[in-house]
């Protein structure tokens, strides 16, 4: 039995950030913990595949009314599919999967290749560059010609302000969280126009375009989207994709920290590209954990959890666990190779469902594990081997990590002076 907070621990979870969690599993003694968010309703946290797979079952959580108010007003929106449970969730998935899992996404990725070696040609020309906003802006453009948002050159900065801001403000209460519930109104209302324009025939979209299949998608009761809720699902393909700069942040971290992966990535050899996205996905902090309601009293590891209680899957903690991850703290994209990631001869290993969970576990057909998963790994891997071709002093900055902070990122944002699209450093 598991000692039980009597107090809301919201504002501790706040403080601590990625730590919380796994503090609680190291003090317990054991990988679930009980603690109390949300106007001190009861919490389960758990960690590895086993919990996992419990939270993804539907019989045990439910995702419906169970998000705080705060995230949904700022991250995902709402009516947006991560709220969804059942036949409407099941219906609402098939198309972010149509969408983004398949073939399409080559398309994206060349069009993200094109944006970057158009920017590092302008960065060549300037004393000093932020990574992380530069890779925004690159994104940005991607993907919205990707998806067919109607964006031009001009609007690319402030567009990429707003969807990084969207994604900095979930889970805090500083001002960045208020900046955020702003932009969203304001981007919602932008883009809700736009689909009824789509709808009217004011505007024409290219056949199978996100803005085009997000237009035109019926609900399980057979009804399109209210312009509004079509606006937040637009915005949840633009707004994660866009988050890819702070893992295109983290890779530029990592190449700082650990030079010696720089030139196997140069080589262009696809699966260690992929091998080191996933290690930086697995290694840096970025969505700290998932969760939902208890829809009726239900057992997990020995422990009751009544009815209306929270469960958390601490993916942070996941990614870490030594169980799963050998020597966790090590930075060795190798560990997901083939043949000890030996050059030339490995490809990427096979990664079990339940195992690497920086974008949530399970079988996103099904589930609610992340849709855009493929999209982050090609992105990644592709800006990575841009990257590491880059030449480029680091200069003197504070390349500090804060795990207190959510979403966690270098506190500089990563700035490169005297770039060199050559590669010659
Ligand atoms: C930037 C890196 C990304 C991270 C860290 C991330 C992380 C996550 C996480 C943790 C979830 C929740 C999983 C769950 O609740 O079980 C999720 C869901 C989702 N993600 Fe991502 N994601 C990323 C990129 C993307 C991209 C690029 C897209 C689309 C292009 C995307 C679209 C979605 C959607 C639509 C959902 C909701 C799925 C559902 O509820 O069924 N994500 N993501």
């Amino acid at each position: 039995m598991v000692r039980r907070p009597r107090l809301d621990q919201s504002i501790p979870m706040l403080a601590q950030g990625y730590a919380w969690l796994p503090d609680q599993r190291r003090t317990a003694g054991r990988a679930t913990v009980h603690t109390r968010l949300m106007l001190a309703r009861q919490t389960l946290g758990v960690e590895g595949p086993a919990g996992a797979r419990f939270l993804y079952d539907e019989d045990h959580v439910r995702r419906s009314g169970a998000l705080p108010e705060p995230v949904v007003s700022t991250l995902f929106g709402h009516g947006a599919v991560h709220t969804l449970d059942g036949e409407p969730h099941r219906v609402r998935k098939a198309m972010f999967v149509q969408l983004l899992m398949g073939e399409g996404i080559g398309d994206l990725v060349d069009r993200a290749e094109a944006a970057w070696d158009d920017a590092a040609r302008r960065w060549a020309g300037e004393r000093r560059i932020v990574l992380m906003d530069e890779a925004a802006r690159v994104l940005t453009r991607a993907v919205c010609d990707w998806a067919a948002v109607p964006v031009t050159d001009e609007e690319v900065p402030a567009l990429a302000r707003d969807l990084t801001a969207l994604v900095d403000g979930f889970a805090t209460g500083a001002p960045r969280h208020w900046r955020a519930r702003r932009v969203r109104q304001r981007r919602e209302a932008w883009l809700a126009g736009i689909v009824e324009e789509v709808r009217s025939g004011a505007r024409t979209v290219p056949a199978g375009s996100v803005l085009g299949v997000v237009s035109a998608h019926r609900d399980s009761e057979g009804e399109l989207l209210e312009p509004r809720v079509a606006a937040v699902e637009v915005l949840n393909v633009v707004r994660p994709t866009v988050a890819v700069s702070w893992f295109v942040g983290f890779a530029a971290h990592a190449l700082h920290r650990w030079p010696e992966h720089r030139e196997r990535l140069r080589s262009g050899e696809p699966a260690f590209a992929a091998a080191f996205a996933h290690e930086v996905r697995r290694f840096y902090p970025f969505a700290p954990f998932i969760g939902g309601r208890a829809p009726r009293e239900v057992q997990w590891d020995g422990e009751m959890v009544p009815a209306g209680s929270m469960v958390l899957l601490d993916l942070f903690g996941q990614n870490h666990d030594p169980d799963l991850f050998p020597e966790p703290y090590a930075f060795r994209p190798e560990r997901f190779l083939t043949d000890g990631g030996s050059a030339g001869t490995s490809a990427v290993r096979q990664i079990g469902p339940w195992e690497l969970v920086p974008q949530g576990a399970g079988d996103p057909r099904s589930g609610h594990r992340c849709p855009g998963e493929d999209v982050t790994v090609a992105l990644l891997s592709a800006l990575a081997v841009r990257l590491a071709c880059l030449g480029y002093t680091v200069p003197e900055q504070d390349l500090t990590i804060s795990l207190r902070r959510i979403p966690a990122r270098p506190a500089s944002r990563v700035v490169l002076s005297d770039v060199r699209p050559d590669g010659q450093r």
